[in-house]
């Protein structure tokens, strides 16, 4: 295996320490194992299609390809794909894991982040090679074991804390392994960008034997099923995070502390429906797996086209696992990604799209930093130093002046002492001010926090939206190829045979609904019933928050009020953050009106202002660092209102169409219906409208949006259903005018 250029300093330019923190390129590592026929295939006497040659070339035949037929004789039969490193069935765990990911063991401990990913479909060895047998262990054991004898060699001149956490992503929900009962985790983004799980259980560990027991144990709660094509097939991804932070030891003002974090996945087993003939609770799986994997591989596409260039628009936003994975693809992290075939010609079409996607990645440069935090003593800590010197040396100073004069027999010498502060006075009032004044930093931070924590519940609330209109473009696309098979059908019915036998109809000849949009109505109507308590919970609080006359002491009092069982977490959450960021805001101008009159020096005066800009600074950070997010979810929403409005000019045109061949006489008589209400577009003038949800979803409209005078232009195509009748749009009914 070719080695990689080290991601460490160059030694070109700038400080030691500057180069450190200079972000380099690096590109993705892509393995390729290949595991032995299992007993099916050898009963189905599948032949061996998959070849390695060399350390790094695998060559995968057609199995459809006749060599005795002389029309293909020109054809290659086989397809070459280069890799970092290529395993056989014979290679050992150890192989395979020397050969990739040793190499990662050493940057954690320096600091950088890591991912180690296994790709591959259901059943071909993701599993086998990250966790491994008793006898045989995989990646994980064999690198934490490594990981803590690195740390051990540091133990010297730094401390060290290692922890962990694990979860997995089943059906597109987070659940903590190592904490199965605290429900659904949310992801969040924090102000540096970095993705976090709101909530997991980070448990400090000391060896790499605790964290397989705590591996063990979370395995246990992790979603395995028996399928088609595997006995003990994963049906989640499932994501260890180790966290290494080294803190370097000395007296200094100024700490260094290196953080690794190391991520190993073991994705789920993507699958093929018609291959694994899995029906009702696998089959939604099969679905969540496959939509997740499928965002991957476009997010793979995307970062892979034109040698991984930021310029390209990635969207990490379509699954959890993509988000979750944004900076092990697209980010800060050295990453290995292990992709795993069978060698059976039975898989030939799996094992071909891994080899795609594999070969893909391989253009992925990710940039790798060294996280590197500077904890410094607070500005006050400098201010109290400073302020205490500052004292003393007035305090000499006065001393020696009084003794020079006394000395010389001057008259004012007992006099002068009266106009300096007596010590213990002085004293007394420093003290008072460093009391109010820490209450104040005290107060500071809680709001500070607060408002963070605002923030990114906000931030949350936008995601919500952008999901929505995600799924909800989804399901418009669906209505739109719905509405073009209907007007076909209508169009040409000497053909409904055809299409009968072309493809599975739903009801009244209506095409089946495809998995997917099921699943995106079925999120749209959970996500808004969020945004519903949401809205509405912000609707009484501001009330409630108008006629207040008492203030909420903390979350739990607010938490506890009788209303509050009916709303969820989050809203809660947010409405309790509200209440306690104006009581500390309160708090804080208390102290702040009592603060002036207790100082006394110049210093004082000058801490006092410095902590009052340092705090001002935090906060106009804090709104910059909201109104940045705002900017990219606006921009995010943008995205989807240009691509309805693309859908929208295209079924505008195909109605036009249909209208001309109308008038021309080609057609049957028509069925009105309203384009665009089809798409949930405005029809006239003003501001873009979102799309609403009864056009598309199972609710009815509401009351005053099916008022004559509200309707919309109409538009006409031909009538598709009863004469005179209705088009169907999802359950809802679009009428004549
Ligand atoms: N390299 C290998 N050597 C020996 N046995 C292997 C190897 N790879 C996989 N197997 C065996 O094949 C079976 C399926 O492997 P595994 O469960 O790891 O697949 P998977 O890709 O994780 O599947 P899924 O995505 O469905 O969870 C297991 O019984 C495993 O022991």
């Amino acid at each position: 295996m070719p080695s990689r250029p080290a991601a460490g300093p160059s030694p070109a330019r700038g400080s030691p320490a500057k180069r450190e923190m200079e972000p380099k390129d690096q590109q993705l590592t892509v393995a390729l194992r290949i595991r032995p026929l299992n007993d099916t295939e050898l009963e189905e006497g599948a032949a061996v299609i998959a070849h390695k040659v060399g350390d790094q070339m695998v060559v995968l035949m057609d199995p459809s390809e006749d060599p005795e037929d002389p029309l293909r004789t020109h054809r290659s039969r086989e397809k070459t794909f280069i890799f970092d490193a290529v395993f056989d069935q014979h290679a050992s765990q150890e192989d395979v894991y020397l050969a990739t990911t040793q190499q990662l063991v050493e940057g954690v401990v320096s600091g950088y982040n890591a991912t180690v990913f296994a790709y591959g479909p259901s059943g071909a060895g993701k599993t086998h090679t990250m966790l491994g047998v008793d006898t045989e262990p995989g990646i994980y054991l064999q690198m934490l074991s490594d990981l803590f004898q690195a740390i051990e060699e540091t133990r010297d001149n730094t401390d060290c804390s290692v922890s962990m956490s694990y979860l997995e992503i089943y059906n597109e929900v987070i659940r903590d392994l190592l904490s199965p009962s605290s429900g659904f985790l949310d992801l969040r983004e924090d102000s540096r960008g970095s993705i976090q799980i709101a909530g997991i259980t980070e448990v400090s560990t000391s060896n790499a034997q605790e964290i397989m027991q705590l591996l063990t144990k979370g395995n246990r709660q992790r979603t395995q099923e028996p399928t088609a094509t595997n006995k003990t097939s994963s049906r989640s991804h499932a994501v260890l995070q180790v966290t290494v932070r080294r803190r370097g030891r000395g007296a200094h003002l100024a700490e260094e502390v290196r953080v690794g974090r190391l991520f190993m996945v073991d994705l789920a087993g993507s699958e093929r429906a018609s291959q694994t003939q899995n029906q009702g609770k696998r089959m939604k799986e099969g679905a969540h797996i496959n939509r997740s994997l499928l965002a991957l591989g476009n997010c793979i596409n995307a970062l892979s086209e034109k040698g991984g260039s930021r310029a390209q628009y990635v969207n990490f936003r379509d699954s959890k696992l993509t988000r979750l994975l944004k900076d092990a693809l697209g980010g800060n992290s050295r990453t290995v990604m292990i992709a795993h075939i069978s060698p059976a010609s039975t898989h030939f079409e799996e094992s071909r799209t891994t080899l795609l996607y594999a070969y893909r990645a391989k253009n992925i440069k990710t940039r790798v930093k060294r996280n590197l935090l500077s904890v410094s003593y607070h500005i006050a800590q400098y201010m109290d130093v400073i302020s205490d010197l500052r004292g003393q040396i007035q305090r000499l100073k006065a001393k020696v002046e009084r003794q020079e004069r006394e000395r010389r027999g001057e008259p004012g010498g007992r006099d002068a002492q009266a106009t300096i502060p007596a010590p213990d006075a002085e004293e007394d009032s420093r003290l008072k001010m460093n009391r109010i004044r820490a209450q104040l930093i005290g107060a500071f931070k809680e709001q500070l926090e607060m408002q963070r924590s605002l923030v990114e519940l906000e931030n949350t609330n936008i995601e919500l939206h952008v999901d929505t209109s995600r799924h909800l473009l989804t399901i418009a696309d669906w209505e739109r190829e719905k509405t073009h098979h209907v007007t076909r059908r209508a169009r040409t019915p000497e053909k409904d045979e055809e299409v009968l036998e072309a493809g599975p109809e739903g009801d009244e000849g209506q095409p089946a609904e495809p998995h997917e949009v099921a699943l995106a109505r079925e999120e749209v109507n959970m996500l808004l019933a969020e945004q519903r308590k949401t809205a509405a919970l912000k609707v009484r609080e501001r009330r409630h928050v108008h006629g207040l006359s008492r203030v909420c002491k903390d979350e739990q009092t607010w938490q506890q009020r009788p209303r509050a069982s009916a709303l969820s977490p989050r809203s809660l959450r947010q409405a309790g953050l509200e209440q306690r960021l104006a009581s500390a805001k309160k708090k804080a101008s208390q102290l702040e009106e009592l603060l002036p009159a207790q100082a006394t020096g110049e210093d004082q005066r000058e801490a006092l202002r410095l902590l009052r800009r340092a705090h001002e600074l935090e906060v106009e950070n804090a709104e910059l660092q909201a109104q940045r997010l705002r900017g990219r979810s606006l921009l995010r929403q943008k995205d989807f209102l240009i691509q309805r409005y693309q859908q929208h000019r295209l079924l505008c045109e195909r109605v036009i169409r249909a209208q001309r061949r109308l008038i021309q006489g080609e057609a049957p008589p028509a069925a009105p219906v309203r384009a665009p209400v089809l798409l949930g577009l405005p029809s006239g003038k003003g501001s873009p409208r979102e799309l609403q949800p009864w056009v598309l979803g199972r609710e009815g409209p509401p009351e005053k949006e099916t008022a004559a005078h509200s309707r919309p232009l109409a538009w006409r195509i031909p009538r598709t259903e009863e004469p005179g009748g209705l088009l169907s749009v999802g359950s809802h009914r679009v009428g004549h005018d």
